[in-house]
């Protein structure tokens, strides 16, 4: 669990970042922290790692205060992917892998066993061990990226925007991949995006900001699409502009869904389940 309290930045250059913002982020979860450009997500984020500190206000995995722990140590027991995969170039993707885990003290042949698993894991072949970063396509790299994020076996693991910089059809691939490796990992994953679909896609919880990091709101994305608390949260989600309604269509003797433009979105599980399993 991470608990926000209270907490604050101010920028040395006077930008107020993020006010008095207080969040608990349960565990074994992905939490999506989702808002435009600037509201103040990656702050908030960095801020569980300490690449930022907080100017008031406390923040605390389980019972540790973080800012009793010495930050390079917290960095190393935290997973943290970024959108351009951060990856050493001239480094190969086994060893941008390994590396982590060996810093911490693991040796190379059992980290790189390790590496070699997690390539399987992140669904990358094996034969991409050898590759350097520049060889391999933007999806595939954010695969590497993914495998290093998870290199030390971290309790949490911070994504920012990571699959931001990659195609639509790359992207859902890998929001797909993420869900797969969730459902068997169950880490603590906060996921920074501004892209309210990727949110509903992958959170558990989603926690809609304004700017300042303010919360407009929090809830599961059933819970914030049935009931948004204002016209920011509607506006938001898409749920002013009649965008996520559905309607039912009879086709015949059955009832499909079709969205706001009269597209087939899908058809009801016990009419599909009539029609298709019982025939
Ligand atoms: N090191 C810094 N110094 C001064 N201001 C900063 C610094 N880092 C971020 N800011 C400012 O703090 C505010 C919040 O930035 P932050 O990067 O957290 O937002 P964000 O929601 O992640 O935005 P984006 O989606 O564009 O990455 C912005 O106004 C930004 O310009």
């Amino acid at each position: 669990m991470i608990t926000f309290e209270n907490v604050s930045k101010t920028f040395s250059d006077g930008t107020r970042a993020v006010e008095d913002f207080s969040l608990v982020i349960p565990s074994r979860t992905t939490t999506v922290i989702v808002g435009s450009s600037g509201c103040g997500k990656t702050t908030i984020m960095r801020m569980i790692n300490r690449m930022v500190n907080p100017t008031t206000g406390s923040i605390h995995i389980d019972d540790d205060d973080i800012a009793k722990l010495d930050p390079v140590a917290l960095r190393r027991r935290i997973g943290y992917v970024m959108q351009n995969s951060g990856l050493l170039p001239h480094r190969t993707v086994l060893d941008n892998v390994a590396t982590v885990p060996m810093l911490s003290g693991t040796p190379k042949k059992e980290a790189r066993a390790a590496a070699l698993d997690l390539l399987d894991t992140v669904g990358l072949d094996r034969a991409m061990a050898s590759k350097y970063p520049s060889q391999l396509s933007g999806g595939q790299q954010q695969r590497v990226g993914v495998a290093r994020g998870l290199a030390a076996d971290p309790n949490i693991l911070l994504m920012d925007e990571p699959f931001g910089a990659v195609d639509p059809l790359v992207r859902t691939e890998l929001q797909h991949e993420l869900r797969r490796i969730q459902n068997k990992l169950a880490k603590t994953i906060v996921f920074v995006t501004h892209d309210i679909e990727e949110a509903f896609l992958l959170g558990d919880e989603v926690v809609i900001l304004r700017k300042g990091g303010h919360i407009a709101q929090r809830g599961t994305p059933a819970e914030i699409l049935a009931n948004p608390v204002d016209d920011f949260v509607a506006s938001f989600v898409g749920a002013d502009r009649g965008k996520r309604l559905l309607n039912i269509q009879q086709v015949g003797s059955r009832r499909v869904l079709v969205d706001e433009n009269g597209a087939v979105a899908g058809v009801l599980a016990e009419e599909a389940a009539d029609g298709l399993g019982h025939r």
